[in-house]
């Protein structure tokens, strides 16, 4: 049995903790919000982000960082544009000999800085947790998970011996853990899947047909591995859970938020409405910006982004992106640069 600090009380967050908890481990699951975490205390259930699911009572809720701070295992578990934030608020918390292994499981790329999760969380723990940062990413929706349906996901970390722990203390009969060192390319295809999520739901919003979101797929994932292999992502990365299996996922799977927001676009509702409607994240829309600009900054293709991107945030008309993504000129299909 490890002691374990999940630290992000979404769906997300919610799941990983009851799954660690169903496996004996002791669980103390931070939320950001006081209210909230009373709420979760007095009810031991997450009404708002994954109901249904009762949190056992030997669970510890709590929005006091202090609580995770002697945790073996730490899980930051919050929406990429607020890791920094509450890295920076947990790094005081670390200052003895630190947890065995912090594990981002958020899938995103920050904004401006064109950071990676795992980036962020080493320029703001202390250096020896820094030191054993590492990524959870793969075809995984919260509630399948909370339902214990089988799943398998990748860790990623520098050092194996870290994601080899992680594995370890993770797995289970349903939750099936692979390692990989490959941090660059777990994370960029956690993060950018979600864009090419975006762009299907728009395909099939618009009435568009299964062509179209096979092929939105595939010429996606080349762009996400073109991006990836110039980071120094191994292309085989792209093929695997994190790149193609969550990809697939998230285009075709409608407990997608950001295959939602998509969807909902094609149908002709306007982006503000419809992040007013979710009370979820949809990492995508934030997500696609810094992937335009991380392309941009390498000089590296990515049309179906840089169509998500002025869809989402320039108001650009949906069917026009569409037609101006057939009408790029003719290539080969197997360029990787
Ligand atoms: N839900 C899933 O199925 C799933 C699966 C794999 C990965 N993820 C990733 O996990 C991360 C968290 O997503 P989620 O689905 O658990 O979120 P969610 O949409 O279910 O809930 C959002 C949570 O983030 C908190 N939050 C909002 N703004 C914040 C901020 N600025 N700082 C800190 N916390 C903030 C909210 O209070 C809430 O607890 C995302 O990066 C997401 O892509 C989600
Ligand atoms: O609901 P989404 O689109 O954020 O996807 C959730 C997970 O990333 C699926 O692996």
């Amino acid at each position: 049995m490890k002691r374990v600090g999940v630290i992000g009380a979404g769906s997300w967050g919610t799941a990983l903790a009851l799954l660690l908890a169903r496996k004996g481990h002791e669980v103390v699951l931070w939320a950001r919000r006081p209210v909230h975490a009373s709420k979760l205390d007095r009810s031991r259930e997450n009404a708002s982000y994954l109901p249904g699911f009762p949190l056992p009572p030997e669970m510890v809720i709590t929005s006091d960082l202090a609580d995770v701070a002697e945790a073996e295992l730490l899980l930051v578990v919050v929406p990429s544009h607020g890791l920094r934030e509450v890295a920076g608020a947990l790094a005081p918390h670390l200052s003895g000999g630190g947890p065995k292994a912090v594990v981002s499981a958020a899938k995103g790329i920050e904004n401006g800085t064109l950071r990676t999760m795992t980036d962020v969380l080493q320029e703001e723990l202390p250096p020896e947790a820094g030191a054993r940062v590492a990524v959870l990413s793969g075809p995984s929706f919260a509630r399948e998970v909370a339902a214990d349906l089988p799943t398998a996901v990748t860790v990623a970390a520098q050092d194996h011996r870290v994601a080899a722990w992680v594995q370890e203390v993770m797995a289970t009969g349903s939750f099936r853990v692979y390692t990989s060192t490959d941090v660059v390319g777990v994370q960029l295809g956690g993060a950018l899947k979600n864009v090419m999520a975006v762009a299907a739901g728009i395909s099939d919003g618009l009435g568009f047909g299964t062509n179209t979101r096979a092929a939105l797929v595939t010429r996606g994932l080349a762009e996400m591995a073109r991006l990836g292999v110039r980071l120094g992502a191994n292309p085989l990365t792209f093929a695997g859970l994190a790149g193609l299996g969550d990809l697939v996922l998230t285009c075709t799977g409608d407990l997608s938020r950001n295959r939602q927001v998509g969807l909902r676009l094609g149908r002709g509702e306007a982006l503000q409405a419809i992040l007013d409607d979710m009370n979820m994240v949809a990492e995508g829309v934030k997500t696609s910006r810094a992937a335009r600009d991380l392309a941009a900054r390498h000089g590296v293709e990515m049309p179906i982004t840089e169509q998500v991107c002025r869809v989402l945030h320039e108001g650009f008309d949906p069917r026009e992106a569409v037609r101006e993504l057939m009408l790029r000129p003719p290539r080969a299909e197997a360029e990787f640069v």
